[in-house]
């Protein structure tokens, strides 16, 4: 089954950005629909976080417009930075991380920690709630950060390269979480890679950021079949939609497959 809402979440009208005088995004125009899982592929300082800011609204955009649906949306945006580790606070305890946006809302300690429990429990994700974060390992780390990020119930959740840190086996577990944290949370997710295969395996569609300054090369819906299997990674299919992102970001280099 694909879960593929049709209704729009919101808009980015040819957005261009520059910093010190050198142009970095050109022209950038993206339709985002509800609950879709979003990749956003591109090479070293392409934009992407960039575009990620400006979506979130932390950076304004010196072009172009970032149009919602709803006003409402807009304030239901939650962002895990690509440090995450520097954003979890390490005098307080998983569960405190974890909650600490309901804190800022003034929830009391014990719904904040009943909250976090609910959570590591709706997800089977097996964390000592005690802990600090320094007494975790990276990919415990991140998904404290994820989760943090999904407290608040945010209809778009902008997630900066979460896995580029981890080794193999861990980022496949990691990308299964997600998939079923998103499947769950119904959120549309904007994700950003620099793993190709990563890219196209768990989206909806897939954007190919690239030239100078920075322009959408190609936008390619993904149709494989959800719910996606490892397996699903050496089907004829997946490496079809992998060629031809291949053969567009290459030809933008000048290179032929
Ligand atoms: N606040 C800023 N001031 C000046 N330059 C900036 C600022 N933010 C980003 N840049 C520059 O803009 C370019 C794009 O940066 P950005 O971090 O958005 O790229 P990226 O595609 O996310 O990179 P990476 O893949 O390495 O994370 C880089 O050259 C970066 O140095």
């Amino acid at each position: 089954m694909i879960i593929n809402s049709l209704m729009k979440l919101m808009s980015l009208n040819n957005i261009s950005k520059s910093f010190n005088g050198k142009e970095i995004l050109k022209n950038i125009d993206l339709n985002i629909k509800q609950e879709n899982f979003i990749s956003i592929f591109g090479p070293n300082a392409t934009g992407k976080t960039t575009l990620l800011n400006i979506i979130s609204g932390l950076l304004q955009a010196d072009n172009g417009a970032v149009v919602w649906e709803n006003e409402f949306y807009k304030n239901r945006v939650s962002y895990v930075f690509q440090n995450y580790r520097e954003t979890l606070f390490p005098w307080k305890r998983v569960w405190e991380n974890i909650s600490l946006p309901l804190k800022l809302q003034n929830v009391k300690s014990a719904e904040c920690k009943d909250r976090a429990t609910d959570l590591l429990g709706k997800f089977a994700i097996n964390i000592d709630l005690e802990k600090y974060p320094y007494q975790l390992s990276g990919g415990q780390q991140q998904l404290v950060a994820i989760l943090r990020a999904i407290i608040t119930d945010p209809v778009l959740l902008l997630l900066d390269e979460p896995f580029s840190a981890l080794d193999f086996a861990k980022k496949f577990e990691l990308q299964q979480k997600i998939l079923e944290i998103w499947h769950e949370i119904k959120a549309t997710i904007i994700f950003v890679s620099h793993d190709l295969d990563e890219a196209i395996y768990l989206a909806d569609e897939v954007v190919l950021l690239g030239g100078t300054p920075t322009g959408i090369i190609s936008n390619v819906k993904v149709e494989i079949d959800r719910p996606r299997t490892p397996g699903d990674l050496l089907s004829k299919e997946f490496v079809s939609y992998k060629r031809l992102m291949l053969d567009n970001f290459l030809s933008t280099q000048n290179i032929m497959l």
